[in-house]
């Protein structure tokens, strides 16, 4: 046989013609052949997820593209990046989906926000490839889907791009997109307006039902007692849920135990922040979609100054074209610095109050600034209180005993004490780790 890349051409070219662009970007781009045996073809790819994929949808594709151009029977053999080689796992046994055929317009979707624009970097690649592989199979393999992570990564943008391809593929779907707001405002007004009969079957009658940001079901029982008839509804009818948060469901205060086990059924994937080349391309493809002429050294300029949200990348890009515009000149590096200039955080942000702080650990925790600032020893109380003291002696410039008075009169070493244990489990405790960093990315927003 001819060497294995002169193989891996064939069997890219014969996909490239069976598969639609960004399914043939996200599955064939990203493996790589690796060795050639008598029996064997190992190729290599990203996650598990990819293994996943190739193995229950594209094998038979490629063992009659090895026949057709070598006359050999091979078997392919995944292998993970960065893995020991694995045996071949069995694929998911796949269940048939039932037909809809009303045609459905009012999915609420963003239209720009498809998987064309979504740029894949390292933080987000299995994210994307769950996503893609939800649109094409929705309700077999990942059900429900989670994606989790910090503000403004991508995770709206992909929940989108899942309802526009679905759409795509089977233009007469139900596809539905709201908010956990716009959830619980539906579900409170059908129960004003008696109309709960209407609710449930808007809700329980969509092929693909995405919500939003499930954190804010804390806090709301009757919310999460419906959500979790919708869910049944869906999930026995095989339909397809998708859902975020800014964490982990067994990490979303007062989620019922049966809702978080549920959500443990399907796939859950994380998305954190993007690398400096990721920021830099997704800062071109704006700039490109955009129209905009920057030179590559502005663009990473920019993509330096930014680093944890893709809004904020965003925004601070509009901002250097408005400044651009109003100074009639032409977008350049310097000219991106001076634009930049007044956004652009300095070590410890001065401006942040101790209040704030409070205020968005209360929130993060579901405690009340008073409980921060009060006596009360229970743990749920304590730990926040302690990371509100441990924040505010990081992220300001405030004295220890200023920190002390602000928090109710405590003493200074009771100051001294929250900020080392807390700096001490943020050392082992990666959960810790994620929450700490939530609530200083909601600070900066
Ligand atoms: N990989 C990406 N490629 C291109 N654009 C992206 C990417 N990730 C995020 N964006 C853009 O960044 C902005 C913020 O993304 P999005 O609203 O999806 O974030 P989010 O994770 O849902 O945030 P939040 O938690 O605040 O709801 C959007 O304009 C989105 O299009």
């Amino acid at each position: 046989m001819d060497d294995i890349y002169s193989l891996w051409r064939y069997l890219q070219e014969k996909f490239q013609e069976s598969l639609s662009k960004v399914s043939y970007d996200t599955w064939i781009d990203s493996a790589v052949p690796v060795r050639l045996t008598d029996t064997n073809i190992i190729i290599e790819v990203p996650s598990s997820l990819h293994k996943d994929y190739w193995q229950n949808n594209l094998m038979s594709r490629i063992v009659e593209g090895i026949y057709e151009f070598s006359g050999k029977e091979l078997t392919p053999i995944f292998m993970i990046k960065n893995e020991e080689m694995p045996d071949i796992a069995k694929p998911t046994v796949k269940r048939n989906n039932s037909n809809n055929n009303r045609l459905f317009k009012d999915a609420q979707l963003n239209s720009k926000y498809t998987f064309d624009t979504f740029v894949i970097g390292k933080g987000n690649q299995m994210a994307h490839a769950a996503a893609l592989v939800v649109a094409e199979e929705p309700g077999t393999i990942y059900n429900p889907l989670f994606f989790y992570g910090g503000v403004g990564l991508g995770k709206t943008h992909l929940m989108h791009a899942i309802g526009h391809q679905m759409l795509q593929l089977r233009p007469t779907a139900k596809v539905k997109y709201v908010s956990s707001e716009t959830f619980a405002n539906d579900f409170i007004n059908s129960i004003q307006n008696r109309t709960q009969e209407q609710f449930r079957n808007e809700y329980r009658s969509v092929d693909l039902l995405m919500v939003d940001d499930i954190q804010f079901f804390a806090d709301k029982e009757g919310t999460q007692e419906e959500f979790f008839h919708t869910f049944n509804a869906l999930y026995d009818e095989r339909k397809q849920i998708v859902l975020t948060s800014d964490r982990l469901p067994n990490e979303i205060p007062k989620l019922q135990e049966r809702l978080i086990s549920r959500f443990a059924w399907g796939l859950s994937v994380d998305i954190t922040p993007p690398d400096l080349e990721t920021r830099i391309a997704i800062l071109r493809k704006k700039a490109n979609s955009e129209r905009l002429e920057i030179p590559d050294d502005t663009l990473s300029y920019i993509a330096g100054q930014i680093d944890s949200n893709i809004r904020e990348l965003e925004g601070a890009l509009v901002r250097v074209q408005a400044y651009s515009a109003i100074q009639g000149t032409d977008i350049t590096t310097s000219l991106a610095a001076d634009a930049l200039k007044s956004i652009m955080p300095s070590e410890k942000p001065k401006a942040l109050s101790i209040y704030a702080i409070q205020q968005a650990v209360g929130k993060y925790y579901h405690v009340t600034v008073e409980e921060l600032k009060g006596k009360k020893r229970t743990k749920g109380i304590v730990v926040p209180r302690q990371i509100a003291m441990y924040l505010s002696r990081v992220m300001t410039d405030n004295s220890l005993p200023k920190i002390g008075s602000e928090f109710g009169g405590k003493d200074h070493t009771t100051v001294i004490h929250a900020h080392d244990k807390i700096a001490l489990s943020l050392k082992k405790d990666p959960v810790l780790q994620r929450e700490i960093e939530t609530i200083q990315n909601s600070l900066k927003k």
